[in-house]
Formats: C-alpha cells, structure tokens, sequence
C-alpha cells in the first residue's frame, strides 16, 4: 500500500516552531540591546525618586518649608541661567544612568588565587602518570596549562574542588583497574579527605569525571515504604544511580529520597540476596528491616546463627513461622522450608498442567532470613550433623518458582564457610561496614567506583543487584527495639510495625530438652504444620 504523505502541519510544523521561537529570541535580544540606555536610565530614575521620597518623609515637618523654598529657589535660578534647562536635563540623565546601572556583582571570570594554586599543584601531580617522554605535544608537563588538562571544576564553599574534569591522553591505560586506581588515590588525596568521591571514566572521550559526594541520609528509620508487592528497599542512596524517589518521613518531616529497590518473585533475576559485613556493621538490622517490609505480604522463618536474641521482638507475630536459634531448631525449620518448596513446586506443576491457576496456597510468599547460618554450620561439624546451609540448596534453586526467597547475612570471616549454591544464587549482594578493595570486589564483584567513606555509620556500604550498576547504601535504621540502648523514637518505629500476636512470645517450657522439640509453624493458609526436630 502507498505511503500517505503527512499533513504539512506535522511533517514540517516543528521546524516552522523551532524558527519562529529563535526569530523571536533574537528580536528580543536586540531589542534589550538598543533599549538598554533607556532601561538603565529609567530604573536610575526611579531608584532617585524614591531615594527622594524617602529623604522627604525622613525630614522634619518645621523644617519642609525652608527645603521646598530652597529646591523651588534652585528650579527658578536653573531655569533663568542660559542652558540651564538643558544642563539640568543632561546632568539629571548622567546621575539617573550612574543609579540605574546593573549592580550585581560579576561572578569572577575564573578561579581566584587559592583556587588556581590547587588546580596547578593537581596538575602538577598528575603529570608523571599523564605522559611519556615520547609524547611530541604532551598536555600534561611540569610548567604546563592546566587549563587546557581541566575542562570543567567547580569549588565549594570551603575552597575544596567538589567536580572536576580531566582531559587525559588516548595512551593512557584507562582500562587497567591498577592504572585507574592509582589516579583515583592521588586525586582522593589531592582533592581533599574526609569526603567520599565518585570518579566516572570516560574511555572513549578520553576524560575522568570527578565528583565529591555529599553523606547518604542517617536519619530515615523503619516504616511503611510505599512500595509495590514483590518490592524490598534495601536501603537508600545516590539521586544519580536510581530513577525513582519514595516519600519517607524523617526528621519530623516529609522527603522523597533515592531508594534501592530489590524485586523479588517469578520474574526477578536476583531472587536471593547475601549481605555480608564486619561485626556491629549492620546486617542483621538489614533483615530485621527486610522481614518487617515482608510481614505485610507473606511469612517469614528466622534461623538466628549468632544467637543473641536479636530477632526476639518478631516471635510469635503473625505471620513469623518461627525465629530459630540452636541447630535442631534450624535444621528443622529449614528442613521444613526445603519440602514447603518442593510442595509448591508440585501443586503448581499440577494446576499448570491442568491448564488451571496456581493454587491459592502456593501463592503467599515465603521468606528464610538466616543470620550467621555458618555459625550454626560450625556447630554442626562439631557434632557430627548436617550443616544447614544444605537445606538451603531447594529454596535457592526453586525459590523463585515457588515463591520463597532466601536472604544470608554473614561475616566476613565466615564467608569462606558458605556453601557454593548460596554463593552461586544470591545474586542480590549488599556489603555493610569498613571492608577492603579485595572484600568489596569478592563479595560485588566488581570495586566501587567511589572512594571508602571517612566516616562509617552503622548500616552504610553497597548494594549490587546481579550485574547492574553499584550503589552507595544507607540501611533504614530498625534495631532491635529490645535493647536497652535503642532510642525511643526508633523504638517505637520498629514496634509500630510489628504484626500482631499470634502466640505467646515464649511459648516452651525452659527446661524442654531441645532433641526432642517440636517446632510449630503456621502453614500458609493458616493450617499448623509439624516439623520434628
Ligand atoms: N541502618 C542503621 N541505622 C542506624 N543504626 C544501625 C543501623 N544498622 C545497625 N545499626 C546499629 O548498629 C549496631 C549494630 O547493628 P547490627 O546488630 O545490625 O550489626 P551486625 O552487623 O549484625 O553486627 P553483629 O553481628 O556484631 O551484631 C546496633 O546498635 C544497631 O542498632
């Protein structure tokens, strides 16, 4: 079929707006440059007559007469002098454009003295990793311009350089992580401590970006974040990296802050998340934060490896199966949790081959958090028992089928005792805490393209979620709101959050002898299942 040509108005309607609007702007340009005296010499004007005004109603009333004698005195002899008209005119003129002129002040064209000594000594100190002595025309040499090497900077209010971009030669090997690294150190260095920098090379322009970042927010505590099912926040980061705000409540006030989103379910592909950090970095309240988003949705089992008692406030909540904190309870929490998967893999397999929907009790999610599980790994060696972790291989295989998502928060040291399918399928990675370049990279992969913050508060570090792109971190603060040390306010967050009682918190006799358990978990509709331990 021919093509229709389009009506006029739309093949060629835009380029006739585009004209008209720079006709328009350059008539106004030229416009506001014949008419520029006038304008200077109006505004002089007005800034005089109110100059008088003001200096009128600032004289007293006895002595008003004298001074309106006086002014008509001086109108009457300028008047009766030959040109005096004209003069007065003239000089009238030359004092209204002297008042009228732009007061503004000009913004220094460049940089001033302190701020060109750091460019310099910058540049300075860049010259022996930016050139060669074979370089005919080197842009980087002792003595040279370094206005030609910096394209663009920007200074803050203490003088300190806050963006700066380099130009640097094609020989350069900007794809060296060592030859990267080495210029990011000097620039840290140089640039000035104690602020984080984010540097973003431009291999095929050949320019490195450098920029100071300000803190992530501290003050953002637990509560309802406006996300849809299936939607965690891991925590909250940079304005550049995310493109999408929540509105949070903090500091008494309303803000729409840069999430970090983690999607879970069917179609994600990072179903399964490992956290890891140094001790007090802030992992467990990372899952105390994640199962208290959860609840709203699905249930939660808790394997506590380390034992202290810190998921304590969620036992017996609706919707919490059970928060273990031995082994027997683990292994049989979790054993549960490995034939849970299978079951509704099964039923789902069933519905599907009948050409039905999923059954309504396969759908409600189902969350393993395990804190420190190689502790309880550890334990199990000793005594010749599983280790849990194994328990693990169904729900992180199957997981995202069957609507159960495992989340592993460990340490450092205990990462070598994880076990391969929980390296291989936690593909959502959060590191928490002071770690090295070689810790961040062995747990994300790759290093960040920042500089390690001075300052490291509790909850702060990185998230990448598969192979995308790494984000600065700040974990919403949801401690424990059992121990003593916690504020009220954060207490109360917390508390405000918790589902209801389902159970008594304590529901076993202290003196149960722990082989013989019985560990009772709420079946997903409701239904008591039994998994002996
Ligand atoms: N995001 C956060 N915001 C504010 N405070 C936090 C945050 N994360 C952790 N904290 C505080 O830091 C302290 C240690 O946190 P947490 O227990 O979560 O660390 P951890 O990594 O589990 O360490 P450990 O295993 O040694 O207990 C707690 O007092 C906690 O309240």
């Amino acid at each position: 079929m021919a093509r229709r040509p389009l009506p006029r108005i739309l093949s060629n309607g835009s380029d006739r707006i585009v004209r008209g609007r720079k006709l328009a702007r350059s008539a106004a340009d030229s416009a506001t440059d014949v008419l520029h005296p006038l304008i200077t010499i109006t505004r002089g004007l007005r800034r005089l007559a109110a100059a008088g005004r003001l200096r009128w109603a600032g004289t007293p009333r006895d002595r008003r007469g004298p001074l309106l004698f006086l002014l008509t005195s001086i109108v009457l002899v300028v008047a009766l002098l030959p040109f005096g008209p004209l003069l007065a005119a003239l000089t009238l003129m030359a004092a209204a454009a002297w008042h009228g002129r732009d007061r503004t002040p000009s913004r220094p064209a460049g940089p001033d003295e302190a701020q060109t000594k750091r460019l310099e000594s910058l540049y300075e100190a860049l010259v022996p990793y930016f050139s060669v002595p074979e370089d005919p025309a080197p842009l980087f040499t002792h003595g040279g311009q370094w206005a030609k090497a910096f394209v663009s900077y920007a200074f803050d209010g203490t003088g300190r350089i806050s963006q700066l971009t380099i130009r640097y030669p094609a020989y350069f090997t900007d794809g060296e992580a060592a030859s990267r690294a080495r210029i990011e150190q000097l620039l840290h260095t140089k640039s000035g401590r104690g602020r984080e920098y984010r540097f973003e090379w431009d291999e095929e322009g050949n320019q490195l970006t450098v920029t100071a970042l300000p803190p992530l927010p501290v003050d953002i505590a637990a509560q309802r974040f406006v996300t849809a099912p299936g939607e965690t926040v891991l925590g909250f980061t940079d304005p550049a990296g995310v493109q999408r705000t929540l509105p949070v409540i903090a500091g008494g006030e309303r803000r729409d802050v840069p999430p970090v989103v983690w999607r879970t379910g069917v179609r994600s592909t990072e179903p399964h998340l490992l956290a890891v950090g140094g001790p007090g970095s802030g992992t467990t309240t990372l899952l105390r934060s994640i199962a208290l988003q959860v609840l709203q949705h699905g249930d939660v089992l808790i394997v506590e490896g380390g034992g202290t008692g810190e998921f304590a406030c969620l036992t017996g909540r609706a919707g919490v199966l059970a928060v273990e904190c031995d082994l027997t309870g683990a292994l049989a929490g979790l054993e549960w949790a490995a034939h849970e998967t299978e079951r509704r893999l099964i039923a789902m397999n069933r519905a599907r081959q009948a050409g039905q929907s999923p059954p309504d009790d396969t759908l409600r999610p189902l969350w393993l958090l395990l804190d420190r599980p190689t502790v309880l790994g550890q334990l199990a060696a000793a005594e010749g028992r599983r280790d849990p972790q194994s328990l693990l291989q169904v729900p992180l295989r199957h997981g995202r089928t069957a609507g159960v998502t495992v989340a592993v928060a460990e340490q450092f040291d205990g990462m070598e005792s994880l076990i391969d399918p929980v390296r291989q399928h936690t593909r959502a990675r959060v590191v928490l805490g002071p770690a090295s370049a070689a810790q961040l990279e062995a747990v994300l992969g790759t290093r960040p393209p920042t500089t390690p913050t001075p300052d490291m508060p509790a909850g702060r570090g990185y998230a990448r979620l598969g192979t995308g792109p790494m984000h600065r971190l700040q974990v919403p603060a949801a401690p424990d709101p059992y121990d003593e040390a916690t504020s009220e306010s954060h207490r109360q967050a917390v508390l405000s959050l918790l589902p209801e009682r389902t159970a008594p918190a304590d529901p076993e006799p202290a003196d149960a002898p722990t082989e013989d358990r019985t560990v009772l978990t709420k079946g997903t509709k409701g239904t008591k299942v039994v998994a002996e331990g």
